[in-house]
């Protein structure tokens, strides 16, 4: 690939993220090499490069193949040895501008100081498009209450879950409330990885009273990611003094990890008892109706970005059944569906859907078979298995037959000529033309609407 092409891969880039996250995130990587379908991208701090990693390497990869017609399998984002990730010597306690990275710069994180130093606020990772369901309202309720920046009440908030399921987006959507409603106060995030690497150059530096004192005079401090520090004994030890010194003077600390505090493993013992001493509070899996819910709100904004490109609602329903890991996953495949249909210029209709996101469908496969969903769904319509998928062409047998079809279609990896043998041997076009004439059903019948949506809960239960 060339940087010509790379050029390209940027435009569009821009255009899939935002001006603000792209300044913050896509311009400062630099495009090294192509070898053996592995891309390599120089960037000027780890933090930078795993944040990247994590939330844009599949976009990335995706505009790559579209733009250059390589193979890319994987990214890797690296510095580069020469890079100002390593420590270097810091003036007055604050890091040189040459040492931050660019998001740091482009984005700085509202402090009410230049010398604390923190990590950039995502822009899209606000309250407002933040989508609130069962699995994770008691964790949105905590972070709203400490965003009002009141008396502190819980002290650490500590927010954890699995991957992907909001912790960041929480605790910008904090930091954002609290620059607006509160901007005297000195507000830091950064992650766990920051600051112990903050911590190693003032130690390298002998500069460790100032990175006391700046640490000391923060009124919230955010720390995500906070397993990171387990095992890292004099990191541990710093983070633990700045936490006492900071709840001592009633500071909020707002904090993330991957799992509760009694489970991170080598995490000294005084330091997990001070974390469970404030609201720990879980961020569950997400559950069907948020992630439709997500979708949908994430529709929106892609409306305003690529106006005209039309989506089919069954899309969606069929990517929030069958792609469940994390809502970055969710997002990504949305991501890619819309920038393949602004591509190729077609409706994002289910046809597409799987042809652009064969390999994400693939990885979060569900064990749904068609024949549970035959069963089901003649139950349902009280007919009997043998008239479903026998040769009778009665509507009252039809139609619940294009039922399953479409079900089997949404809720399984199948294909329509596997569909169709299932289905008492029948073509791939009966299936394809089954299937076509539900979606077109279900915007004009409100019962089949109703029917597929009981039928689908009742098969994921
Ligand atoms: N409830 C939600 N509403 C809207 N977007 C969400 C929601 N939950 C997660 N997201 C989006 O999913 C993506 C991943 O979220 P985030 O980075 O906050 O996850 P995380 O829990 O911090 O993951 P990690 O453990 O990998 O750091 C983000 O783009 C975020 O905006």
């Amino acid at each position: 690939m060339t940087q010509e092409q790379w050029g390209q891969i940027r435009q569009e880039l821009r255009k899939s993220v935002g001006e603000s996250s792209y300044a913050s995130w896509i311009e400062p990587l630099e495009f090294h090499q192509l070898d053996d379908g592995v891309a390599t991208f120089h960037v000027p701090t780890t933090f930078l490069g795993n944040y990247v990693s994590r939330n844009f390497s599949d976009l990335i990869m995706y505009h790559m193949k579209a733009i250059s017609g390589g193979r890319v399998v994987r990214v890797n984002f690296s510095v580069p040895a020469n890079s100002a990730d390593r420590p270097r010597p810091a003036s007055g306690g604050s890091q040189p501008e040459a040492a931050q990275p660019k998001a740091a710069r482009s984005a700085p994180i509202p402090t009410g100081s230049d010398e604390i130093p923190g990590a950039p606020l995502d822009e899209r990772f606000t309250f407002d498009r933040f989508v609130v369901g069962k699995p994770n309202e008691l964790a949105h309720a905590a972070a709203r209450r400490v965003a009002e920046g009141g008396q502190v009440s819980f002290n650490p908030l500590f927010l954890y879950g699995g991957v992907g399921l909001g912790k960041t987006h929480l605790m910008h959507a904090i930091a954002w409330e609290l620059q607006k409603s509160r901007p005297d106060l000195n507000v830091v995030y950064l992650s766990a990885e920051q600051f112990m690497y903050r911590f190693v150059q003032a130690l390298r530096d002998r500069k460790m009273m100032d990175f006391k004192q700046l640490f000391r005079s923060v009124d919230v401090l955010m720390v995500d990611d906070v397993q990171f520090i387990a095992g890292k004994d004099s990191t541990q030890e710093e983070f633990f003094h700045t936490f006492n010194a900071l709840v001592d003077q009633n500071k909020q600390i707002i904090i993330s990890a991957d799992r509760a505090p009694g489970e991170i493993k080598d995490l000294e013992e005084r330091i997990r008892s001070r974390l469970q001493c404030g609201l720990v509070v879980d961020l569950h899996p997400t559950d069907y109706e948020l992630r439709l819910g997500i979708l949908q709100t994430k529709v929106e904004q892609y409306r305003v970005q690529y106006p005209g490109l039309e989506i089919n609602h069954g899309v969606l329903e069929f990517l929030a059944h069958r792609i469940s890991t994390n809502v970055r996953v969710l997002e990504g495949a949305l991501t890619r569906l819309f920038a393949f249909a602004s591509l190729v210029g077609r409706e994002i209709n289910m046809e597409l859907t799987q042809d652009c996101l064969s390999d994400v469908l693939r990885a979060s496969d569900r064990k749904i078979t068609v024949e549970e969903i035959q069963r089901k769904v003649s139950d349902h319509y009280n007919i009997r298995l043998s008239d479903m998928l026998g040769p009778k062409r009665l509507r009252a047998f039809a139609r619940p037959r294009q039922i399953a079809m479409y079900l089997s279609k949404s809720m399984t990896s199948r294909s329509l000529p596997d569909i169709g043998k299932r289905f008492g041997g029948r073509d791939h076009t009966t299936v394809m033309h089954g299937v076509k004439r539900i979606e077109e059903l279900r915007t004009q019948d409100s019962q089949i609407d109703e029917d597929l949506e009981l039928l689908r809960r009742a098969l994921e239960a």
